[in-house]
């Protein structure tokens, strides 16, 4: 049996199948009127849309409307780490290749480093980053999959095996490995790349080591370039990104599983390949990468690139499912909390121009302004919203990261990359605090029912 065969399903019938496929989505389809009888908070959100309260957290701030009389006002976005607001920091800091870094210390340990601390820091994590030829040619370069999130996470499970000590859950032991796994997923994700281009790809198989006194950023770009060579501004806009990633309260999917799955007490490397297969959802970080296939698409199928009414016409095809990948969504738009604007995209706009008049590509830059300016109203339109529609931190930057000739398959790496600070400080938090092991209520709506014989089975005499 080949790989392929020993996924497929070979000795069933297709009719069969088919069978089955209509039995599994009648007996799990539930009367949608039964949730709100109930009062079910779907996605956990009230019927206004807003989260329901599930935990408390210093780490950050995620602002999408003023309360004015109990009323809730669209105003622009803010995002604060552990007290300040993200512009504010990248505005303010000396660290003018390391923000990423520093940002990290922040959200680990609640405040800005000063030098003695920084340096320290930066020595710990230098020293971290390796990985032995073992791990690289036994986990990363086997088995290579095309959306390199599972290589992400087959490394990150497998280095469990690595580890020592890998069940114990005591702060001291979690922010070794946490700082363990901060260090190693630039390697994880650059290396994972490498494998997939020489196997999949037939490019040539190119394994560098970090360089010692390079920054993230940096090193993700030393890594994965052939000739290792970079400018000084794509290295500042991606450590940019990274800041603008690291971090997005406790209620984002991902983070938000950090803290369920930390709640039952189990591993760091469980908890944290679980967000990441949180994080690689469309609905999630994989919205970045989403985002360029639709622009590809749009482009595709859109003559004039300028013609409002054209464009505008595409996307609601994409909105009634016709277009696209026919699930509906305008990605890269939209959020659970950002109502007027989300300031992470506000930021990366600015850039995403900039690299366009540099790169030559204002055509595609205008297009994605174009997109962002109607798509809001015409997704409030069609889903009857009345809270304002936004882009979100996904919309410009798979745009940026192609303008520094980063490959797609690495576009939500580095989502993953930037987010494992948030997610580590997020598991220590709720380990310090000891919270109790989340587990909400599912209100069981099926009828029970007496045993079936078999005989009464094969007569097809069992009550549905
Ligand atoms: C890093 C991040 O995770 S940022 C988000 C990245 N995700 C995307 O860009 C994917 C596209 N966007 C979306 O799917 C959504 O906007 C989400 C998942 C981000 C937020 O979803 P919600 O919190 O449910 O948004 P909200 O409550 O405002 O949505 C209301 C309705 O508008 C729809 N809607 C929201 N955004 C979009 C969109 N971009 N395209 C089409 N419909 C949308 C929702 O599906 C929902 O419809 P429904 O009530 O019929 O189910
Ligand atoms: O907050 C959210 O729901 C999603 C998001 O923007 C993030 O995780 O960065």
């Amino acid at each position: 049996m080949n790989n392929q065969q020993m996924m497929e399903l070979t000795t069933v019938e297709k009719s069969e199948f088919e069978q089955l496929v209509s039995e599994c989505t009648r007996s799990g389809s539930i009367d949608s009127n039964l949730y709100i009888e109930y009062d079910v908070k779907r996605g956990l959100r009230d019927s206004n849309g807003n989260g329901v309260l599930t935990g408390l957290t210093e780490i950050s701030d995620v602002c999408g409307c003023h309360s004015v009389n109990g009323r809730k006002i669209p105003v622009d976005g803010e995002l604060y780490f552990q007290g300040y607001n993200v512009e504010d920091i990248i505005k303010g800091s000396s660290r003018d290749r390391f923000r990423f870094e520093e940002v990290t210390y922040l959200l680990l340990f609640g405040s800005l480093p000063d030098d003695k601390q920084f340096e320290s820091f930066l020595r710990i994590l230098t020293d971290l980053q390796e990985l032995s030829g073992a791990f690289i040619r036994d986990v990363i370069m086997k088995a290579t999959s095309a959306n390199l999130m599972n290589s992400l996470m087959k490394s990150i499970l497998s280095l469990y095996s690595y580890d020592e000590n890998p069940d114990d859950i005591s702060v001291p032991n979690v922010l070794r490995q946490s700082l363990q796994l901060i260090a190693k997923m630039p390697l994880l994700a650059v290396y994972a790349y490498q494998a997939y281009r020489h196997y999949k790809l037939d490019g040539t198989l190119m394994i560098k080591n970090p360089k010692k006194g390079y920054s993230t950023a940096e090193n993700i770009l030393y890594m994965l370039r052939d000739d290792g060579q970079f400018s000084e501004l794509e290295a500042k806009v991606l450590d940019i990104c990274l800041v603008l990633h690291a971090e997005h309260g406790g209620g984002n999917n991902s983070t938000f599983t950090t803290h369920v799955v930390t709640s039952s007490g189990t591993d760091t490397y469980s908890a944290i390949s679980a967000s990441i297969a949180s994080l690689k959802g469309p609905k999630h970080g994989g919205a970045n990468l989403k985002v360029q296939k639709m622009f590809a698409d749009i482009e595709a199928n859109c003559k004039d690139w300028e013609d409002r009414e054209e464009v505008c016409a595409y996307l609601n095809k994409i909105l009634d499912k016709e277009a696209f990948d026919k699930a509906g969504l305008i990605y890269g738009m939209g959020h659970a909390v950002y109502t007027n604007s989300d300031p992470r995209e506000v930021i990366l706009k600015r850039f995403a121009k900039r690299l366009s008049e540099e790169k030559g590509m204002q055509r595609e830059f205008a297009l994605y302004e174009l997109v962002e300016k109607e798509a809001g109203e015409l997704i409030m339109h069609k889903r009857k919203l009345f809270k304002p529609v936004c882009a979100n931190v996904d919309f410009y930057s798979g745009f940026v990261y192609s303008m520094l000739g980063i490959p797609e398959e690495l576009f939500t790496p580095i989502f993953a990359i930037a987010r494992i600070s948030g997610w580590c400080a997020h598991r220590l938090e709720e380990l310090v605090n000891a919270g109790k092991i989340i587990r909400p209520a599912y209100k069981y709506v099926g009828h029970h029912r007496p045993y079936c014989t078999m005989q009464d089975r094969n007569e097809g005499k069992q009550p549905r």
